[in-house]
């Protein structure tokens, strides 16, 4: 099996590690890097190697970048004159374009640009790659067999990439949002925390169960809890009344924007 390296093993790095590592994969094929001590830290955790950039990327096969976009840089121009022929690069981060990868580091390096979500951690990732213009077949097909053991895997076109970081990148946080809210109108309705809690997260994974099991349209799945002259209804019409579905299509667009924005600051 391939050595995998995280450089800039943080938040999204590190739900890749116990993804992998939960799906069977042996720690000690798995590299990380990071800024301070966390790598020793997550050595210790999870029984992964930490690493320098230069060790790492004499080793690994595939070296996945897990740094913010604003970090890119000082990465890209340590591991340049480091990296192994043939490695392949896969990046993690929102909005970089894979031709920024391209131009710092050795000619005809392949990368591979993702979009992953933190669902990685319990094994129901939604991850979106997208080709560099020197990653072939079998490259696409190392990444799609190292990121479908910890969830769902698609490709697309790169330039759909912001829109899928805004959608599906950024999309768990949306749903935790909403289940916060809700769990505090079980607040303001007098259940007390723990009841409300369970209420809304049995909820909330029922109802992903059905979408994702019954195959049936969000629309039919909610026209079928909505009672003529019900509770549902009554609802319906505050979040109607509140805009909620123009805050969405808002809040989504906005996302998208400011991935194109961290992009451009690196073009
Ligand atoms: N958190 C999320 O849900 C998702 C994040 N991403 C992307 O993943 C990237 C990281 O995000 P998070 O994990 O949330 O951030 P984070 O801040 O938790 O992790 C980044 C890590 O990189 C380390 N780092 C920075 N420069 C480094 C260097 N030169 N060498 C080694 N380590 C270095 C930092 O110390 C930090 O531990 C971002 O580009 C983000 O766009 C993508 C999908 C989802
Ligand atoms: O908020 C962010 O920038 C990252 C990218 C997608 C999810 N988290």
């Amino acid at each position: 099996m391939r050595t995998v390296a995280v450089l800039g093993a943080g938040k999204i790095g590190e739900a890749l590690l116990s993804g992998l590592i939960a799906a069977g994969r042996d720690p000690q094929s798995l590299l990380v890097t990071t800024r301070s001590g966390r790598a020793a830290q997550l050595a210790e955790k999870h029984g992964v190697r930490a690493a320098s950039t230069a060790e790492a990327a004499a080793e690994a096969d595939v070296l996945v970048i897990g740094v913010k976009p604003q970090d890119i840089e000082p990465l890209l121009v340590s591991l340049a004159p480091v990296i192994r022929p043939g490695a392949l690069v896969v990046s993690l981060a929102a909005g970089l374009p894979t031709a920024l990868y391209e131009r710092h580091l050795p000619a005809g390096t392949p990368v591979v640009r993702v979009m992953p979500n933190t669902p990685m951690l319990v094994g129901e990732a939604m991850s979106v790659m997208s080709a560099g213009s020197h990653a072939g077949p079998e490259d696409m097909e190392t990444v799609r067999e190292l990121l479908s053991a910890v969830g769902s895997v698609i490709q697309v076109p790169e330039a759909q990439q912001d829109a899928v970081t805004a959608l599906s990148g950024s999309g768990p946080a949306y749903f935790f949002f909403l289940v916060e809210a809700m769990i505090d109108a079980g607040i303001l309705l007098g259940l007390p925390r723990n009841v409300s809690t369970e209420l809304i997260i049995q909820s909330a994974v029922g109802a992903a169960k059905m979408l994702r099991e019954t195959g049936e349209h969000p629309v039919a799945l909610r026209e079928a809890v909505t009672s003529p002259g019900g509770t549902t209804i009554s609802a319906i019409r505050e979040l109607e009344n509140h805009g909620v579905r123009a805050a969405l299509l808002a809040a989504i667009e906005a996302a998208a924007l400011r991935s194109t924005e961290l992009g451009a600051a690196h073009r």
